[in-house]
């Protein structure tokens, strides 16, 4: 390449058997070509493509290349993928095989593992041979050597190496768990998602798409995306963590029923789905929780949270400050706000949770990384309004503008059934504790108010009665959000089409 002056060099690119000049410039480090043949219909970029130098996978040098190399002309790189400095170099890959349609494997081996060959990436690769292989081995190998966990699976799967990583990093770390007033030690080393699953909400809703090929191109380029986790306690035990939904009732009672029905594959959540919104079941308790005083957005807000998100950037920013001046611990003093009633459904969501059936997902104004969660309340309200707040997760209607649905923006909440408050202050009661709780609106019915079931990211919780702490950033991703169209376009690129 010449070096023209200006930080521009310039040189000739075959594409086919076509020329054309391309540039690379040093500040901002782009890559221009023309198309020697541009469409005539499409994109109105005039035929000129832009590709920043840092989401280029890998250089290959041709036989006409040596030839100049041969001359001093060129210098031969060292390090081939070392385009960036965050790029991850070595890799531990767990496969569910099981997950989703059960294509992991295949889709790892045929649409991954070659990009990653091409990008210089060396991956060690555990094939899971049951539940919590992946987080047991977690705490058993050296994490340290590698840049990147990688999980190929769905949610469940995602859950898994979440746990094992935030797991071992606390062990090491001389961290409790238990407490939910303890801090955490923040995990540096990054988790890849290559969707395999039945709903892949984490990885839509931190993408923009289920798509393997897109999720290996962020993996390869080093993207970083902070987010958010819950960690759920009951009587200062810890339970789990989660980054997508927690919900009870509605959401629990989905998960309870196709857990039984894996057999199914994807199919069986709209098979649970239908069932549970028949049933229409009600749960009676107690939601007491912290309004997130300092984040800058709200729930209702009309702005989504995209790459490089301006209200996670800001919470992130006070929270440090609040740190400086020793005013991390002030929240344990901030009021409670406590609701009793009748829920269809309590969904706590750290992410918007979109996912391909619900593209906005169920808090479309949620954020990735500010440290907080939205808390929707739905309560009792007839099967038809139900069904209308279940179609507004499929359009573009406003899910809570309703009577009957609630959304705080919280960072700690709890929640305890009414069964259990009555047991717990009522225990002299011997009939209520033979007979179990009746419904209260029908005393003579015998309509057993049983709890639900929790849902976490798709896994079951033992315990009903919960207390959540949102940890702002806890873990990273190879992600960078959800892309506004017009940068997209900007580079007339999408990470789809990222350069090799
Ligand atoms: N080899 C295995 N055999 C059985 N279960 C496994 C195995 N490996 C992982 N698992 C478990 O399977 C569960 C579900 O996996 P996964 O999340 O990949 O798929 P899914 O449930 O179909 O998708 P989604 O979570 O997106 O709805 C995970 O919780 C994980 O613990
Ligand atoms: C009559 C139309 C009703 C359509 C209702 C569509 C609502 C779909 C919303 C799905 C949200 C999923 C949130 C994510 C949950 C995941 O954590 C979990 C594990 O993958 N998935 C489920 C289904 O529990
Ligand atoms: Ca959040």
């Amino acid at each position: 390449m010449e070096q023209p002056p200006g930080g521009r060099l310039v040189s000739s690119l075959l594409l086919g058997p076509r020329g054309c000049e391309v540039t690379l410039e040093r500040e901002p480090g782009l890559l221009r070509w023309r198309d020697p043949q541009p469409p005539r219909r499409g994109r109105s970029s005039g035929g000129e493509n832009v590709v920043p130098a840092s989401e280029i996978i890998a250089v290959e040098e041709t036989e006409i290349d040596k030839k100049q190399c041969d001359s001093g002309k060129w210098q031969k790189m060292s390090k081939p993928h070392a385009f960036t400095e965050s790029r991850p170099k070595q890799l531990l890959v767990y496969i569910n095989p099981y997950g989703g349609k059960r294509q992991g494997k295949r889709i790892y081996e045929q649409k991954v593992a070659p990009l990653f060959h091409l990008a210089s990436i060396s991956t060690d690769v555990v094939i899971t041979e049951h539940a919590n292989h992946a987080k047991d081995n977690l705490f058993e190998v050296n994490i340290y050597k590698y840049d990147g966990i990688v999980c190929v699976g769905g949610d469940g799967m995602f859950s898994e190496v979440m746990h094992g990583l935030i797991g071992r990093i606390q062990k090491d770390s001389g961290i409790d768990q238990n407490n939910p007033k303890t801090p955490l030690a923040q995990c540096s080393i990054r988790i890849g998602i290559i969707p395999a699953g039945s709903t892949d909400c984490i990885c839509y809703a931190t993408v923009g798409i289920v798509d393997p090929e897109t999720s290996a191109l962020h993996i390869i380029v080093g993207d970083c995306q902070p987010l958010d986790v819950s960690s759920i306690h009951h009587n200062n035990t810890f339970l789990k963590y989660s980054v997508s939904l927690l919900g009870y009732g509605f959401y629990g009672d989905i998960l309870r029923d196709s857990e039984k029905k894996r057999w199914m594959g994807p199919a069986r959540y709209d098979f649970s789905g239908f069932k549970t919104f028949l049933s229409h079941q009600y749960y009676e308790g107690t939601v007491s929780f912290q309004p997130a005083k300092g984040t800058v957005g709200s729930p209702r807000d009309k702005e989504s949270c995209r790459t490089g998100c301006r209200i996670c950037r800001q919470t992130k920013q006070l929270e440090e400050q609040q740190k400086n001046y020793g005013l991390e611990h002030k929240e344990v003093e901030d009021e409670w706000k406590v609701i009793k009633g009748k829920f269809l459904a309590i969904n706590a969501v750290n992410m918007s949770c979109a996912c391909p059936r619900s593209p906005k997902g169920l808090s479309p104004a949620a954020h990735l990384a500010d440290g907080s969660a939205d808390l929707i309340l739905v309560r009792k309200c007839s099967r038809f309004n139900f069904l209308r707040y279940l179609v507004r997760h499929t359009n573009q209607d406003d899910q809570f503008d309703f009577p009957f649905v609630d959304v705080y923006r919280v960072k700690r909440f709890q929640f305890m059934s009414k069964q259990l408050e009555d047991n717990e202050s009522d225990i002299k009661d011997v009939g209520k504790k033979r007979f179990g709780q009746f419904c209260s609106d029908h005393p003579a019915c015998c309509c057993n108010l049983a709890n639900s079931t929790w849902n976490c990211d798709g896994e079951t919780l033992d315990s009903s009665a919960v207390e959540v702490k949102v940890r702002c950033q806890l873990v990273k991703l190879f992600a960078r959000g959800i892309e506004n169209y017009k940068d997209e376009t900007a580079y007339n690129s999408s990470s789809n089409e990222l350069l090799s």
